[in-house]
C-alpha cells in the first residue's frame, strides 16, 4: 500500500487532463494515504450509510497500516474514486479513472494474439476445448494491473504450468453436458448444429447436440461467475461462457462485476462492452463466439450484475442475503482472482494444508477459486506440494503471480 498507491495516484493523474480542483484533492488523498488516518466519506456521499455499516465508524481516525489490509486498501480505491469525482456531481461523474490502463490493455499485440489462438482451437474435441478455455480464464489473471504496479517484474516471469491445487475434474462435474454427446474432431459434430442468423448481424446459434446420448445440448442451471479483472481476464471469462453455454453445460450465466471502477483493473459493465465489442470486431473464430454473447445478453441466458458488495472491504462470509440467496441457487459459483480468494477465504493467515472446504464451509452453493497467486493467503494445498514450493521458492511462490490454482468445494 505505501508503495502501489501512490503510484497509482500519480498514474491516474498522468492519465487525464484534470483541473487544478481534482489535482489538489489528489495531493490532498496522496498526503493522507501515505502519512494521515483514514478520514470519512464526506456527508454528501451517496453510499457513507453502507460505509458505515462496513465498519467505517470503527476505522475512521486510525492508521491506514492498522486496520485490515483488505478493508483499508478497498477504501482507498473508494476514496481515489471520491478525488477524481467520479461520484459527481460535477463533469467527471462516472468517469473511470483506470480507463485509458484498461483500454491500453484490450488494444495490445498480446490480446490480438490470444485471440487469433482461438482459431487453433476450433476443430479440437469438445472435452480440449473446454479444457483449454478453462485455463485460459485461469491465466487470464495474470492480467492485473495493480499487480504489476508493485512488481513490475511480475508479467516477465514465466508462469509456472503445473497447478498447485487443481480440483478441475470437481469442476466439470458440477456442470454436467446436459447429454452424453460426443464431438468429435475438426468440427464434424455427431452432434448436429442448427442456427439463425439475424439480419442485424447478431446471429444465434443453437448447438443441440444430439450425440449418443440421451436429451438435447440445451443446458440447464445457472452458472454464477464472479470476475475479476477486465481486458484479457474478462474476455477469456466470455469465452469460457460462451463454450458453457454453446455445450450446454449451464443453461444462463450471471456475470457479477464491480458496481464502480476498483483496484485498478477490475471489471464493471462498461469493461463487458469493451470486450464483447473487442470479440465482435475480432477476426476469426473470436466474432462469432462475440455474438453468440451478445445475442445471450438479448435473450438473457447471459446477465451482468453489479452489486454493491462485489467492492465491499469484507470477506465473503459477510454478504448479504440476497447475494447469499443468488449464490445458493446456482449450479456452481466461480471466483475469480487473488482478492476475491482472499475475500472468499477470510483473508487470513491459514496453514496452507487447512482444508479449502473447511474454510468456504459458510459459502451458500458450490464454489469455485481460479486464482493465480499474488498475496500470502493460501489454503488446501497438500503437505508435500507446500514442501516442495517452500525448498524450491522459499515464500515467494505465495506472491509471484507464476502458480495458480484451481480449487472447489462442493
Ligand atoms: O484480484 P487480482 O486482480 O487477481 O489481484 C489483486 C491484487 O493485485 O491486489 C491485492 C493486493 O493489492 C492482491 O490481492 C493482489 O495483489
Amino acid at each position: 500500500m505505501a508503495e502501489r498507491h501512490p503510484a497509482i495516484i500519480q498514474q491516474v493523474r498522468e492519465a487525464f487532463p484534470y483541473g487544478p480542483d481534482i489535482h489538489r484533492s489528489l495531493d490532498a488523498l496522496l498526503d493522507n494515504c501515505t502519512k494521515g488516518v483514514i478520514e470519512p466519506l464526506s456527508a454528501g456521499a451517496p453510499d457513507r450509510d453502507r460505509w458505515r455499516t462496513w465498519g467505517l465508524d470503527a476505522y475512521a481516525g486510525r492508521s491506514w497500516f492498522d486496520v485490515p489490509w483488505l478493508w483499508s486498501e478497498s477504501y482507498f480505491y473508494r476514496q481515489l474514486l471520491d478525488a477524481v469525482g467520479y461520484f459527481g456531481p460535477g463533469p467527471w461523474q462516472g468517469i473511470d479513472p483506470f480507463r485509458p490502463f484498461k483500454l491500453a490493455e484490450l488494444e495490445a499485440t498480446e490480446t490480438d494474439e490470444e485471440l487469433t489462438a482461438l482459431d487453433t482451437l476450433e476443430g479440437r474435441p469438445v472435452d480440449e476445448r473446454a479444457r483449454a478455455l478453462l485455463h485460459g480464464s485461469l491465466w487470464g489473471n495474470r492480467a492485473d494491473l495493480g499487480f504489476r504496479l508493485s512488481d513490475v517484474e511480475a508479467e516477465k516471469r514465466a508462469a509456472v504450468s503445473g497447478l498447485v491445487a487443481d480440483d478441475s475434474e470437481t469442476l466439470w462435474s458440477l456442470l454436467p453436458t446436459a447429454d452424453a454427446d460426443t464431438y468429435t474432431e475438426a468440427g464434424t459434430e455427431t452432434g448436429s448444429e442448427t442456427g439463425t442468423s439475424i439480419d442485424t448481424g447478431v446471429g444465434t446459434a443453437t448447438a443441440t447436440g444430439v450425440g449418443t446420448g440421451t436429451g438435447t445440448g440445451t443446458g440447464t442451471g445457472t452458472l454464477c461467475l464472479v470476475a475479476d479483472n477486465a481486458g484479457r481476464e474478462l474476455i477469456p471469462d466470455l469465452l469460457l461462457a460462451a463454450h458453457l453455454l454453446a455445450h450446454g453445460r449451464c443453461g444462463r450465466v450471471v456475470l457479477h462485476v464491480k458496481p464502480y471502477p476498483y483496484y485498478v483493473s477490475d471489471a464493471t459493465t462498461a469493461d463487458v462492452v469493451d470486450a464483447l465489442r473487442k470479440l465482435t470486431a475480432a477476426p476469426g473464430a473470436a466474432a462469432g463466439h462475440g455474438r453468440r454473447l451478445w445475442a445471450a445478453m438479448a435473450d438473457g441466458t447471459l446477465a451482468v450484475r453489479a452489486h454493491p458488495f462485489s467492492a465491499a472491504p469484507l470477506p465473503y462470509a459477510a454478504m448479504p442475503d440476497d447475494l447469499r440467496a443468488e449464490f445458493a441457487a446456482a449450479s456452481l459459483t466461480i471466483v475469480k482472482g487473488d482478492l476475491n480468494y482472499r475475500r472468499l477465504v477470510g483473508d487470513s493467515r491459514w496453514n496452507p494444508t487447512t482444508p479449502f472446504a473447511d474454510v468456504t464451509a459458510y459459502f451458500p452453493g458450490p464454489v469455485a477459486a481460479l486464482r493465480t497467486l499474488k498475496s500470502d493467503v493460501i489454503t488446501g494445498l497438500d503437505a508435500g506440494t507446500e514442501a516442495a514450493l517452500v525448498a524450491a521458492e522459499g515464500q515467494r511462490w505465495r506472491t509471484g503471480g507464476t502458480h495458480a490454482l484451481i480449487q472447489v468445494r462442493d
